[in-house]
């Protein structure tokens, strides 16, 4: 995996999924910027404090990051059991004002992994609506387009990670061609973090013991992240525009 010389962001850094990003980015030889709300508890290169719920913290903290960023990895996010409202500033509305204002950062062969999920597998359903949306800019235009257009509030994270797939696939092309900068999503299955008793509340018993009999174990979040960091790496410098189940093959059951 080349990583090395590489300057990577990590939201999200301080637990899990981005924790485990972190210290394998930075074991790979880049350097490691994480951006939490909380202080993390392990050695990084820089650590920026932000509420990616909140515009103007994500504006103070991008213009705390250098010049150069190689890749940034949108993974921090909030369960299904978080207020709505906040969910889709997080999970949606605030990954995207951060991935627009660190764009000008990136240089040629930079990258983009948006942490999405096996749970916004039924995007197909409700394409036309991510469309529209994808195609709103800006965080005040989308949370405006959000409170026209509202999402029911015990399927809202289903509907935000099933829109930030959707927003993938249509924004990627546009900024390969034009800044060759590539940007994936990778949708993880069940992974042991702390928020995985959360998927469990908000799933229900009933979905949650389906699931259980069609795969091994849940993932370890070090198997995910060795997924996106070579996502961040010049070895998939081909790889744009895709959703990349990390799950086990949990979602080949779906069909
Ligand atoms: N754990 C799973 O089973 C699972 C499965 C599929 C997808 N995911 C996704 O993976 C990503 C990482 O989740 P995880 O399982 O590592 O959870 P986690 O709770 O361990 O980590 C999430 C991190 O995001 C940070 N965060 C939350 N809200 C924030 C905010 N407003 N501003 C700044 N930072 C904020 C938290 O402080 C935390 O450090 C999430 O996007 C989640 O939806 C998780």
């Amino acid at each position: 995996m080349k990583l090395r010389n590489k300057t990577i962001v990590v939201t999200g850094a301080a637990s899990g999924i981005g924790a485990e990003v972190a210290r394998l980015a930075r074991f790979e030889g880049a350097t490691v910027i994480g951006m939490d709300r909380t202080e993390p508890g392990l050695t990084l290169d820089g650590f920026i404090s932000v509420d990616l719920g909140q515009p103007a913290s994500i504006d103070a903290a991008v213009a705390q990051l250098p010049q150069r960023v190689d890749a940034l990895c949108n993974i921090a996010g909030v369960p299904g059991t978080a207020d709505p409202a906040l969910l889709a500033r997080v999970n949606y509305l605030g990954l995207r004002h951060l991935t627009e204002a660190v764009l000008p950062r990136m240089p040629a062969g930079g990258a983009i992994v948006n942490v999405a999920s096996i749970l916004g597998a039924e995007w197909p359903e409700r394409l036309a609506l991510h469309k529209q949306l994808a195609a709103v800019r800006g965080f005040t235009e989308g949370q405006a387009w959000l409170d026209a257009h509202p999402v029911p509030a015990d399927t809202c994270y289903q509907y935000f990670k099933e829109a930030l797939i959707v927003w993938t696939y249509v924004q990627s092309q546009k900024w390969f061609l034009q800044h060759s900068v590539r940007m994936n999503s990778v949708a993880p299955g069940p992974v042991f973090t702390p928020i995985l008793g959360d998927f469990v509340s908000m799933l229900g018993e009933e979905r949650v013991q389906r699931d259980a009999h069609r795969m091994k174990r849940p993932a370890y979040a070090d198997e995910v992240a060795a997924v996106i960091g070579f996502l961040c790496s010049d070895e998939s410098r081909w790889i744009s525009g895709v959703n990349l189940p990390i799950d086990g093959g949990l979602a080949s059951t779906f069909i």
